[in-house]
Protein backbone atom coordinates (compact mmCIF):
# COMPACT_ATOMS: atom_id res chain seq x y z
CA UNK A 1 0.00 0.00 0.00
CA UNK A 2 1.50 3.30 -1.07
CA UNK A 3 1.27 5.02 1.95
CA UNK A 4 4.02 7.11 3.98
CA UNK A 5 5.61 6.37 6.97
CA UNK A 6 3.96 8.93 9.20
CA UNK A 7 0.46 6.88 8.81
CA UNK A 8 2.30 3.54 9.59
CA UNK A 9 3.81 4.21 13.01
CA UNK A 10 5.98 1.37 14.28
CA UNK A 11 5.28 0.94 18.06
CA UNK A 12 8.53 -0.77 18.10
CA UNK A 13 9.91 2.72 17.31
CA UNK A 14 11.96 3.96 20.68
CA UNK A 15 13.11 7.17 21.22
CA UNK A 16 12.35 10.50 20.34
CA UNK A 17 12.89 10.90 16.83
CA UNK A 18 8.86 9.81 15.83
CA UNK A 19 7.84 13.04 17.70
CA UNK A 20 10.41 15.24 16.49
CA UNK A 21 8.90 14.21 13.52
CA UNK A 22 5.34 14.91 14.27
CA UNK A 23 6.27 17.98 15.20
CA UNK A 24 7.92 19.12 12.35
CA UNK A 25 5.28 17.87 10.06
CA UNK A 26 4.15 20.94 9.33
CA UNK A 27 7.80 22.48 8.15
CA UNK A 28 6.75 19.89 4.99
CA UNK A 29 3.44 21.03 4.68
CA UNK A 30 4.53 24.40 4.65
CA UNK A 31 6.92 24.47 2.19
CA UNK A 32 4.53 22.51 -0.04
CA UNK A 33 2.08 24.79 -0.14
CA UNK A 34 4.09 27.36 -0.56
CA UNK A 35 6.28 25.78 -3.78
CA UNK A 36 2.50 25.11 -5.20
CA UNK A 37 1.31 29.17 -4.63
CA UNK A 38 4.57 30.25 -6.22
CA UNK A 39 3.94 27.75 -8.92
CA UNK A 40 7.12 26.77 -8.98
CA UNK A 41 6.94 23.47 -10.89
CA UNK A 42 4.79 25.18 -13.45
CA UNK A 43 7.63 27.39 -13.80
CA UNK A 44 10.12 24.36 -14.15
CA UNK A 45 8.29 22.18 -15.80
CA UNK A 46 9.15 22.78 -19.66
CA UNK A 47 13.04 22.80 -19.43
CA UNK A 48 14.06 23.36 -16.00
CA UNK A 49 15.34 26.76 -14.53
CA UNK A 50 18.54 28.08 -12.23
CA UNK A 51 17.50 29.74 -9.15
CA UNK A 52 18.75 33.51 -10.92
CA UNK A 53 15.91 32.73 -13.32
CA UNK A 54 13.29 31.51 -11.22
CA UNK A 55 14.24 34.54 -8.99
CA UNK A 56 13.71 36.76 -11.79
CA UNK A 57 10.45 35.16 -12.57
CA UNK A 58 8.96 35.36 -9.36
CA UNK A 59 10.57 38.79 -8.63
CA UNK A 60 12.77 37.49 -5.56
CA UNK A 61 16.24 37.56 -4.57
CA UNK A 62 17.78 34.52 -5.40
CA UNK A 63 19.56 34.46 -2.02
CA UNK A 64 16.50 32.40 -0.05
CA UNK A 65 15.10 30.55 -2.97
CA UNK A 66 18.22 28.91 -3.34
CA UNK A 67 17.74 27.08 -0.01
CA UNK A 68 14.12 26.77 -0.67
CA UNK A 69 14.99 25.05 -3.98
CA UNK A 70 17.72 22.83 -2.08
CA UNK A 71 14.66 22.29 0.66
CA UNK A 72 12.27 21.46 -2.00
CA UNK A 73 15.10 18.72 -3.92
CA UNK A 74 15.70 17.16 -0.04
CA UNK A 75 11.67 15.97 0.03
CA UNK A 76 12.01 14.70 -3.29
CA UNK A 77 10.19 17.41 -5.18
CA UNK A 78 12.30 18.83 -7.39
CA UNK A 79 16.32 17.41 -8.47
CA UNK A 80 19.32 19.74 -9.53
CA UNK A 81 21.51 19.11 -12.80
CA UNK A 82 24.56 21.97 -12.07
CA UNK A 83 22.64 25.09 -11.78
CA UNK A 84 19.24 23.83 -12.78
CA UNK A 85 16.51 22.70 -11.06
CA UNK A 86 13.92 20.36 -12.70
CA UNK A 87 10.80 18.55 -11.35
CA UNK A 88 10.70 15.04 -10.51
CA UNK A 89 8.34 12.55 -11.91
CA UNK A 90 6.11 13.45 -8.74
CA UNK A 91 5.84 17.00 -9.07
CA UNK A 92 5.42 16.92 -12.69
CA UNK A 93 3.08 14.48 -12.41
CA UNK A 94 0.64 16.16 -9.76
CA UNK A 95 1.87 19.75 -9.49
CA UNK A 96 2.08 21.42 -12.95
CA UNK A 97 -0.70 23.73 -12.78
CA UNK A 98 -3.40 22.24 -16.04
CA UNK A 99 -2.09 18.77 -16.07
CA UNK A 100 -4.94 16.43 -16.04
CA UNK A 101 -4.25 15.17 -12.86
CA UNK A 102 -2.63 18.49 -10.72
CA UNK A 103 -3.65 18.05 -6.67
CA UNK A 104 -2.48 21.84 -5.89
CA UNK A 105 -6.07 22.92 -5.59
CA UNK A 106 -6.33 20.49 -2.92
CA UNK A 107 -3.13 20.88 -1.33
CA UNK A 108 -3.99 25.24 -1.12
CA UNK A 109 -7.58 23.94 0.57
CA UNK A 110 -5.51 22.04 3.22
CA UNK A 111 -3.40 25.41 3.54
CA UNK A 112 -6.75 26.98 3.99
CA UNK A 113 -7.78 24.33 7.04
CA UNK A 114 -5.08 25.53 8.89
CA UNK A 115 -6.39 28.19 10.93
CA UNK A 116 -8.67 26.09 12.32
CA UNK A 117 -6.30 23.67 13.69
CA UNK A 118 -4.72 26.67 15.30
CA UNK A 119 -8.00 26.84 17.38
CA UNK A 120 -7.72 23.26 18.20
CA UNK A 121 -7.32 23.87 22.20
CA UNK A 122 -10.12 26.27 22.03
CA UNK A 123 -12.33 23.71 20.04
CA UNK A 124 -11.66 21.21 22.73
CA UNK A 125 -12.51 23.79 25.23
CA UNK A 126 -15.51 24.97 23.78
CA UNK A 127 -16.69 21.14 22.85
CA UNK A 128 -16.98 21.83 19.73
CA UNK A 129 -15.81 24.21 16.07
CA UNK A 130 -15.08 27.66 17.73
CA UNK A 131 -14.23 29.22 14.24
CA UNK A 132 -16.91 30.39 11.74
CA UNK A 133 -17.01 33.31 9.02
CA UNK A 134 -17.47 36.74 10.17
CA UNK A 135 -18.84 38.45 7.54
CA UNK A 136 -21.72 37.61 5.64
CA UNK A 137 -20.54 36.26 1.78
CA UNK A 138 -22.23 38.12 -1.37
CA UNK A 139 -22.92 35.82 -4.16
CA UNK A 140 -19.38 36.65 -5.98
CA UNK A 141 -17.19 35.54 -3.00
CA UNK A 142 -19.74 32.14 -2.02
CA UNK A 143 -18.96 31.52 -5.64
CA UNK A 144 -15.35 31.91 -5.60
CA UNK A 145 -15.14 29.86 -2.72
CA UNK A 146 -17.18 27.23 -3.77
CA UNK A 147 -15.36 26.91 -6.99
CA UNK A 148 -11.60 26.69 -4.97
CA UNK A 149 -13.57 23.92 -2.89
CA UNK A 150 -14.81 22.30 -5.73
CA UNK A 151 -11.74 22.28 -7.95
CA UNK A 152 -9.95 20.94 -4.66
CA UNK A 153 -12.35 17.83 -4.44
CA UNK A 154 -12.23 17.56 -8.31
CA UNK A 155 -8.49 17.17 -7.81
CA UNK A 156 -8.92 14.16 -5.79
CA UNK A 157 -11.77 12.46 -6.93
CA UNK A 158 -10.45 12.32 -10.47
CA UNK A 159 -7.48 9.86 -9.11
CA UNK A 160 -9.66 7.91 -6.81
CA UNK A 161 -12.22 6.91 -9.88
CA UNK A 162 -9.56 5.43 -11.25
CA UNK A 163 -8.95 3.03 -8.43
CA UNK A 164 -12.55 2.51 -8.32
CA UNK A 165 -13.48 1.56 -11.72
CA UNK A 166 -11.80 -1.89 -12.05
CA UNK A 167 -14.36 -3.35 -9.77
CA UNK A 168 -16.56 -2.91 -12.17
CA UNK A 169 -14.17 -4.52 -15.35
CA UNK A 170 -16.03 -7.24 -17.07
CA UNK A 171 -20.08 -5.34 -16.12
CA UNK A 172 -22.21 -4.04 -18.47
CA UNK A 173 -22.75 -1.28 -16.76
CA UNK A 174 -26.29 0.80 -18.74
CA UNK A 175 -28.61 2.99 -17.23
CA UNK A 176 -29.07 5.66 -14.81
CA UNK A 177 -26.27 6.44 -11.92
CA UNK A 178 -27.13 9.03 -9.34
CA UNK A 179 -24.50 10.85 -7.64
CA UNK A 180 -25.06 12.15 -4.45
CA UNK A 181 -23.25 15.04 -3.22
CA UNK A 182 -21.64 14.97 -6.55
CA UNK A 183 -18.94 18.17 -6.16
CA UNK A 184 -17.12 18.25 -9.34
CA UNK A 185 -19.04 15.29 -11.11
CA UNK A 186 -15.34 13.33 -11.31
CA UNK A 187 -16.50 10.69 -10.07
CA UNK A 188 -19.42 9.93 -11.78
CA UNK A 189 -17.83 11.37 -14.77
CA UNK A 190 -15.43 8.68 -14.77
CA UNK A 191 -18.33 6.27 -15.01
CA UNK A 192 -19.69 8.04 -18.23
CA UNK A 193 -16.36 7.81 -19.65
CA UNK A 194 -15.90 4.31 -19.28
CA UNK A 195 -19.62 3.22 -19.76
CA UNK A 196 -21.09 5.26 -22.89
CA UNK A 197 -24.58 3.61 -22.49
CA UNK A 198 -24.59 5.04 -18.97
CA UNK A 199 -26.53 8.95 -17.66
CA UNK A 200 -25.86 10.36 -14.91
CA UNK A 201 -27.89 11.99 -12.28
CA UNK A 202 -25.89 14.55 -10.27
CA UNK A 203 -27.71 15.93 -6.86
CA UNK A 204 -25.74 18.65 -4.62
CA UNK A 205 -26.86 22.36 -3.26
CA UNK A 206 -27.72 24.56 -6.13
CA UNK A 207 -24.68 26.47 -5.60
CA UNK A 208 -22.51 23.46 -6.54
CA UNK A 209 -24.18 22.52 -9.23
CA UNK A 210 -24.09 25.85 -11.24
CA UNK A 211 -20.26 24.91 -11.19
CA UNK A 212 -20.55 21.11 -11.43
CA UNK A 213 -22.76 21.77 -14.89
CA UNK A 214 -20.07 24.08 -16.20
CA UNK A 215 -17.02 21.33 -15.44
CA UNK A 216 -19.11 18.47 -17.39
CA UNK A 217 -20.16 20.28 -20.02
CA UNK A 218 -16.49 21.11 -21.08
CA UNK A 219 -15.79 17.42 -20.58
CA UNK A 220 -18.65 17.18 -22.96
CA UNK A 221 -21.41 15.17 -21.04
CA UNK A 222 -23.96 17.27 -22.55
CA UNK A 223 -27.46 15.32 -22.46
CA UNK A 224 -26.11 12.36 -20.38
CA UNK A 225 -25.98 14.58 -17.28
CA UNK A 226 -29.22 15.85 -15.83
CA UNK A 227 -28.71 17.85 -12.35
CA UNK A 228 -31.36 18.28 -9.29
CA UNK A 229 -30.35 20.75 -6.91
CA UNK A 230 -31.37 18.99 -3.37
CA UNK A 231 -30.36 19.36 0.40
CA UNK A 232 -29.57 15.91 1.02
CA UNK A 233 -30.75 16.03 4.41
CA UNK A 234 -34.50 16.47 3.53
CA UNK A 235 -36.43 14.57 1.34
CA UNK A 236 -35.27 13.91 -2.30
CA UNK A 237 -37.06 14.33 -5.09
CA UNK A 238 -35.69 11.15 -7.61
CA UNK A 239 -37.06 8.40 -8.32
CA UNK A 240 -37.27 5.60 -6.34
CA UNK A 241 -35.69 2.37 -7.40
CA UNK A 242 -34.51 3.96 -10.19
CA UNK A 243 -31.10 3.88 -10.48
CA UNK A 244 -28.55 1.08 -11.36
CA UNK A 245 -26.06 2.62 -9.70
CA UNK A 246 -26.08 5.08 -6.91
CA UNK A 247 -22.35 6.78 -5.26
CA UNK A 248 -21.68 8.19 -2.19
CA UNK A 249 -18.16 9.74 -2.62
CA UNK A 250 -16.75 11.16 0.78
CA UNK A 251 -20.28 12.16 2.13
CA UNK A 252 -20.51 10.00 4.92
CA UNK A 253 -18.06 12.00 7.14
CA UNK A 254 -19.93 15.13 6.38
CA UNK A 255 -22.73 14.62 8.92
CA UNK A 256 -23.74 12.59 12.10
CA UNK A 257 -24.76 9.78 13.63
CA UNK A 258 -28.43 10.61 13.69
CA UNK A 259 -28.06 12.04 9.59
CA UNK A 260 -26.16 9.17 7.97
CA UNK A 261 -28.83 6.18 8.64
CA UNK A 262 -31.02 8.89 6.67
CA UNK A 263 -29.11 9.72 3.61
CA UNK A 264 -28.07 5.75 3.75
CA UNK A 265 -31.57 4.74 3.89
CA UNK A 266 -32.78 7.40 1.10
CA UNK A 267 -29.54 6.21 -1.20
CA UNK A 268 -30.87 1.97 -0.76
CA UNK A 269 -34.46 3.08 -1.61
CA UNK A 270 -33.15 4.96 -4.86
CA UNK A 271 -31.57 1.21 -6.05
CA UNK A 272 -33.45 -0.66 -9.15
CA UNK A 273 -33.64 -4.40 -7.43
CA UNK A 274 -30.64 -5.16 -9.47
CA UNK A 275 -28.63 -1.97 -8.61
CA UNK A 276 -25.00 -1.09 -6.51
CA UNK A 277 -24.67 1.24 -4.22
CA UNK A 278 -21.19 2.06 -3.41
CA UNK A 279 -20.09 3.91 -0.78
CA UNK A 280 -16.46 5.45 -0.89
CA UNK A 281 -14.30 7.07 2.39
CA UNK A 282 -12.42 7.26 4.94
CA UNK A 283 -12.14 4.40 7.52
CA UNK A 284 -10.44 3.57 10.52
CA UNK A 285 -10.23 0.05 9.69
CA UNK A 286 -8.11 0.90 6.84
CA UNK A 287 -5.57 3.83 7.35
CA UNK A 288 -6.47 4.54 11.06
CA UNK A 289 -4.44 7.47 12.04
CA UNK A 290 -5.33 9.19 8.81
CA UNK A 291 -8.98 8.41 9.61
CA UNK A 292 -8.63 9.67 13.11
CA UNK A 293 -6.86 13.22 11.99
CA UNK A 294 -9.74 13.43 9.70
CA UNK A 295 -12.45 12.67 12.59
CA UNK A 296 -10.40 15.85 14.50
CA UNK A 297 -10.53 18.02 11.32
CA UNK A 298 -14.20 17.45 10.67
CA UNK A 299 -14.47 18.64 14.74
CA UNK A 300 -12.65 21.28 14.21
CA UNK A 301 -13.93 22.69 10.69
CA UNK A 302 -17.56 21.69 10.58
CA UNK A 303 -20.65 21.45 12.52
CA UNK A 304 -21.01 18.07 12.71
CA UNK A 305 -19.10 15.73 10.55
CA UNK A 306 -17.09 12.76 11.62
CA UNK A 307 -15.47 9.80 10.51
CA UNK A 308 -17.58 5.88 10.93
CA UNK A 309 -16.23 2.88 11.16
CA UNK A 310 -17.41 0.42 7.65
CA UNK A 311 -18.74 -1.97 10.61
CA UNK A 312 -21.17 0.43 11.54
CA UNK A 313 -21.71 1.62 8.09
CA UNK A 314 -22.38 -1.59 6.61
CA UNK A 315 -24.93 -2.39 9.88
CA UNK A 316 -26.87 0.76 8.96
CA UNK A 317 -26.83 -0.39 5.24
CA UNK A 318 -28.20 -4.05 6.81
CA UNK A 319 -31.09 -1.83 8.42
CA UNK A 320 -31.94 -0.72 5.63
CA UNK A 321 -31.86 -4.28 3.40
CA UNK A 322 -28.89 -4.53 1.55
CA UNK A 323 -26.21 -7.13 1.75
CA UNK A 324 -22.91 -5.34 2.09
CA UNK A 325 -18.84 -6.61 0.98
CA UNK A 326 -16.40 -6.18 3.47
CA UNK A 327 -14.70 -2.97 3.29
CA UNK A 328 -12.65 -3.09 0.47
CA UNK A 329 -9.10 -0.99 0.97
CA UNK A 330 -7.92 1.22 -2.31
CA UNK A 331 -4.36 1.34 -2.61
CA UNK A 332 -4.63 4.90 -1.30
CA UNK A 333 -5.90 6.10 2.22
CA UNK A 334 -9.65 5.87 1.55
CA UNK A 335 -11.48 2.17 1.13
CA UNK A 336 -15.12 1.19 -0.45
CA UNK A 337 -18.68 -0.56 0.79
CA UNK A 338 -20.38 -2.07 -2.04
CA UNK A 339 -23.75 -3.01 -1.43
CA UNK A 340 -26.98 -4.44 -3.19
CA UNK A 341 -30.03 -5.55 -2.60
CA UNK A 342 -29.50 -9.37 -3.68
CA UNK A 343 -26.19 -10.52 -2.52
CA UNK A 344 -25.92 -12.58 -5.47
CA UNK A 345 -25.37 -9.36 -7.53
CA UNK A 346 -21.85 -8.41 -5.43
CA UNK A 347 -20.57 -11.49 -6.43
CA UNK A 348 -20.28 -9.94 -10.47
CA UNK A 349 -18.16 -7.36 -8.82
CA UNK A 350 -14.78 -7.79 -9.87
CA UNK A 351 -13.47 -8.39 -6.01
CA UNK A 352 -11.20 -11.76 -6.00
CA UNK A 353 -11.51 -13.43 -3.46
CA UNK A 354 -8.28 -12.68 -1.99
CA UNK A 355 -9.30 -9.71 -1.65
CA UNK A 356 -12.56 -10.38 0.60
CA UNK A 357 -10.76 -12.71 2.51
CA UNK A 358 -8.07 -10.31 3.44
CA UNK A 359 -10.51 -7.59 4.54
CA UNK A 360 -12.46 -10.39 6.88
CA UNK A 361 -9.05 -11.08 8.03
CA UNK A 362 -8.38 -7.46 8.83
CA UNK A 363 -11.87 -7.56 10.70
CA UNK A 364 -10.35 -10.12 13.18
CA UNK A 365 -8.32 -7.51 14.81
CA UNK A 366 -4.85 -7.87 13.17
CA UNK A 367 -2.37 -4.82 12.81
CA UNK A 368 -1.26 -6.05 8.93
CA UNK A 369 -2.31 -8.75 6.65
CA UNK A 370 -0.09 -8.32 3.85
CA UNK A 371 -0.13 -10.93 0.99
CA UNK A 372 3.62 -12.47 0.14
CA UNK A 373 4.86 -14.47 -2.13
CA UNK A 374 5.71 -17.78 -1.00
CA UNK A 375 9.06 -17.15 -2.63
CA UNK A 376 9.54 -14.67 -0.65
CA UNK A 377 9.58 -16.17 3.27
CA UNK A 378 13.15 -17.35 4.33
CA UNK A 379 14.00 -20.52 5.45
CA UNK A 380 17.16 -20.93 6.88
CA UNK A 381 18.50 -23.94 8.91
CA UNK A 382 19.56 -22.04 12.01
CA UNK A 383 16.73 -21.34 13.42
CA UNK A 384 15.90 -24.00 15.58
CA UNK A 385 19.84 -23.77 17.54
CA UNK A 386 18.23 -21.14 18.47
CA UNK A 387 15.41 -23.33 20.37
CA UNK A 388 17.91 -26.14 21.04
CA UNK A 389 20.24 -23.53 22.71
CA UNK A 390 18.96 -21.07 24.53
CA UNK A 391 15.11 -21.63 25.26
CA UNK A 392 13.63 -23.98 27.86
CA UNK A 393 10.57 -25.37 25.75
CA UNK A 394 13.15 -27.50 23.46
CA UNK A 395 11.42 -30.83 23.07
CA UNK A 396 7.90 -29.95 24.65
CA UNK A 397 4.91 -29.89 22.84
CA UNK A 398 5.18 -28.83 19.15
CA UNK A 399 8.78 -27.05 19.24
CA UNK A 400 11.83 -28.36 18.06
CA UNK A 401 12.66 -30.90 17.27
CA UNK A 402 8.97 -31.86 17.25
CA UNK A 403 7.93 -29.34 14.73
CA UNK A 404 8.85 -29.54 10.51
CA UNK A 405 12.13 -29.52 9.86
CA UNK A 406 13.25 -26.58 7.96
CA UNK A 407 13.45 -28.90 4.67
CA UNK A 408 9.95 -30.09 5.66
CA UNK A 409 8.96 -25.95 5.38
CA UNK A 410 10.85 -25.41 2.44
CA UNK A 411 9.02 -28.15 0.20
CA UNK A 412 5.86 -27.14 1.67
CA UNK A 413 6.26 -23.81 0.27
CA UNK A 414 6.58 -25.18 -3.06
CA UNK A 415 3.21 -26.23 -2.77
CA UNK A 416 2.11 -22.91 -2.07
CA UNK A 417 2.96 -19.50 -4.70
CA UNK A 418 1.47 -17.06 -1.86
CA UNK A 419 0.77 -16.73 1.73
CA UNK A 420 -0.65 -13.98 3.93
CA UNK A 421 1.96 -11.96 7.07
CA UNK A 422 -0.20 -11.44 9.60
CA UNK A 423 0.37 -8.78 12.68
CA UNK A 424 -0.56 -8.84 15.76
CA UNK A 425 1.15 -8.27 19.65
CA UNK A 426 0.19 -9.98 23.11
CA UNK A 427 -1.48 -11.70 24.61
CA UNK A 428 0.01 -15.15 22.46
CA UNK A 429 -2.89 -17.24 23.34
CA UNK A 430 -5.34 -14.59 21.66
CA UNK A 431 -2.92 -14.19 18.40
CA UNK A 432 -3.08 -17.88 18.09
CA UNK A 433 -6.67 -18.12 18.65
CA UNK A 434 -7.30 -15.57 16.38
CA UNK A 435 -4.84 -17.46 13.43
CA UNK A 436 -6.42 -20.73 13.78
CA UNK A 437 -9.93 -18.19 13.23
CA UNK A 438 -8.14 -16.79 10.42
CA UNK A 439 -7.17 -20.08 8.69
CA UNK A 440 -10.33 -21.62 9.46
CA UNK A 441 -11.90 -18.36 7.47
CA UNK A 442 -9.72 -18.86 4.51
CA UNK A 443 -10.60 -22.50 4.28
CA UNK A 444 -14.32 -22.09 4.31
CA UNK A 445 -13.55 -19.59 1.76
CA UNK A 446 -12.72 -22.36 -0.55
CA UNK A 447 -8.42 -22.20 0.02
CA UNK A 448 -8.51 -25.87 0.54
CA UNK A 449 -4.77 -25.52 1.14
CA UNK A 450 -4.75 -23.02 4.05
CA UNK A 451 -2.64 -23.27 6.81
CA UNK A 452 -0.92 -21.28 9.47
CA UNK A 453 2.16 -21.16 11.38
CA UNK A 454 2.23 -18.66 13.91
CA UNK A 455 4.64 -17.08 16.77
CA UNK A 456 5.77 -19.11 19.70
CA UNK A 457 5.42 -22.14 21.58
CA UNK A 458 1.60 -23.06 21.68
CA UNK A 459 -0.50 -21.95 24.89
CA UNK A 460 -3.82 -22.62 23.52
CA UNK A 461 -4.55 -25.23 26.47
CA UNK A 462 -4.60 -23.79 30.16
CA UNK A 463 -2.97 -27.16 31.18
CA UNK A 464 -0.54 -28.52 28.40
CA UNK A 465 0.30 -32.34 28.53
CA UNK A 466 2.67 -31.72 25.92
CA UNK A 467 4.96 -29.65 28.57
CA UNK A 468 5.81 -33.14 30.64
CA UNK A 469 8.72 -34.62 28.96
CA UNK A 470 6.80 -37.61 27.64
CA UNK A 471 3.43 -36.18 27.12
CA UNK A 472 1.61 -36.27 23.93
CA UNK A 473 -0.80 -33.05 23.14
CA UNK A 474 -4.50 -34.07 23.45
CA UNK A 475 -5.12 -30.88 20.70
CA UNK A 476 -3.59 -31.66 17.34
CA UNK A 477 -6.58 -30.45 15.70
CA UNK A 478 -6.01 -26.99 16.77
CA UNK A 479 -2.31 -26.98 17.56
CA UNK A 480 0.20 -25.10 14.84
CA UNK A 481 3.68 -24.98 14.60
CA UNK A 482 5.70 -21.69 14.91
CA UNK A 483 7.22 -19.91 12.18
CA UNK A 484 10.61 -19.65 13.51
CA UNK A 485 10.26 -23.61 14.87
CA UNK A 486 9.83 -25.22 11.54
CA UNK A 487 12.63 -23.11 10.16
CA UNK A 488 11.56 -19.59 8.87
CA UNK A 489 13.69 -16.39 9.90
CA UNK A 490 10.82 -14.10 10.61
CA UNK A 491 13.19 -10.97 10.88
CA UNK A 492 14.31 -11.87 7.05
CA UNK A 493 10.72 -12.34 5.94
CA UNK A 494 9.08 -9.11 7.64
CA UNK A 495 11.66 -7.62 6.57
CA UNK A 496 11.41 -9.00 2.51
CA UNK A 497 7.48 -7.99 2.99
CA UNK A 498 8.16 -4.23 3.24
CA UNK A 499 8.41 -3.87 7.19
CA UNK A 500 10.22 -3.44 10.26
CA UNK A 501 10.92 -5.93 13.06
CA UNK A 502 13.23 -4.72 15.94
CA UNK A 503 15.13 -7.08 18.41
CA UNK A 504 13.93 -6.08 21.96
CA UNK A 505 16.26 -4.96 23.94
CA UNK A 506 14.50 -3.85 27.43
CA UNK A 507 11.88 -5.69 29.00
CA UNK A 508 8.42 -3.28 28.61
CA UNK A 509 9.04 -2.81 24.57
CA UNK A 510 6.51 -3.19 22.56
CA UNK A 511 6.23 -7.14 21.02
CA UNK A 512 4.94 -7.80 17.59
CA UNK A 513 3.91 -11.11 16.20
CA UNK A 514 3.65 -12.44 13.15
CA UNK A 515 2.14 -15.80 11.56
CA UNK A 516 2.14 -17.01 8.01
CA UNK A 517 -1.13 -18.06 6.43
CA UNK A 518 -0.34 -20.39 3.33
CA UNK A 519 -3.05 -20.14 1.15
CA UNK A 520 -4.24 -20.92 -2.73
C1 LIG B 1 -16.45 16.16 0.32
S1 LIG B 1 -17.42 16.64 -1.03
C2 LIG B 1 -17.42 15.18 -2.00
C3 LIG B 1 -17.72 15.47 -3.45
C4 LIG B 1 -17.70 14.26 -4.36
N1 LIG B 1 -18.69 13.28 -4.00
C5 LIG B 1 -16.31 13.67 -4.40
O1 LIG B 1 -16.12 12.53 -3.97
O2 LIG B 1 -15.41 14.36 -4.86
C6 LIG B 1 -19.04 16.70 -0.32
C7 LIG B 1 -20.08 17.17 -1.31
O3 LIG B 1 -21.36 16.98 -0.71
C8 LIG B 1 -22.13 18.13 -0.90
N2 LIG B 1 -23.09 18.26 0.22
C9 LIG B 1 -22.78 18.36 1.53
N3 LIG B 1 -23.91 18.52 2.24
C10 LIG B 1 -24.93 18.50 1.36
C11 LIG B 1 -26.33 18.64 1.50
N4 LIG B 1 -26.90 18.78 2.70
N5 LIG B 1 -27.08 18.58 0.39
C12 LIG B 1 -26.52 18.42 -0.83
N6 LIG B 1 -25.20 18.31 -1.02
C13 LIG B 1 -24.42 18.34 0.07
C14 LIG B 1 -21.12 19.26 -0.90
O4 LIG B 1 -21.64 20.43 -1.51
C15 LIG B 1 -19.97 18.64 -1.65
O5 LIG B 1 -20.08 18.84 -3.01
Amino acid sequence: MGLTPLFRHNPQDVGPQYLEDLATGYWFSEALFTAVELEVFTLLESEGMTTAEIAGALDMPPSGLERFLQALGAIGLVVRDGERFFNTKLASDYLVAGKSEYQGDSILWRKGLREGWQDLAECLKAGGRVNFPVEEEGPEQLARRIRRYINAMDNVARTKVEEILPFFEGLDLKGELLDVGTGSGAIAGGFLENFPFLSATLVDIQEVLNYTRELMDKKGFGKRVSYIPTNILEPWSVAKEGFDLVILSNIIHAYSEEEIPLILDRAANCLKPGGFLVIHDFFPEHCSAKAALLDLNMFINTYNGRIFSGTWVREQLAMSKLYTTELIPLATDTALIFAARDEKNLANLHLDERTRLIARIKAMGFGEVLPIATEKVHVADWTDLRCQYGCDRYGHGHCPPNSPSPQKTRDVLQDFSYALLLEGEPPGKMFQTRVLDAEREAFLAGFHKAFAYWAGPCVLCATCVANTPDGTCRNTRDARPSMEGAGIDVYETVRRAGLNLRILRDKGEFVRYFALLLLE
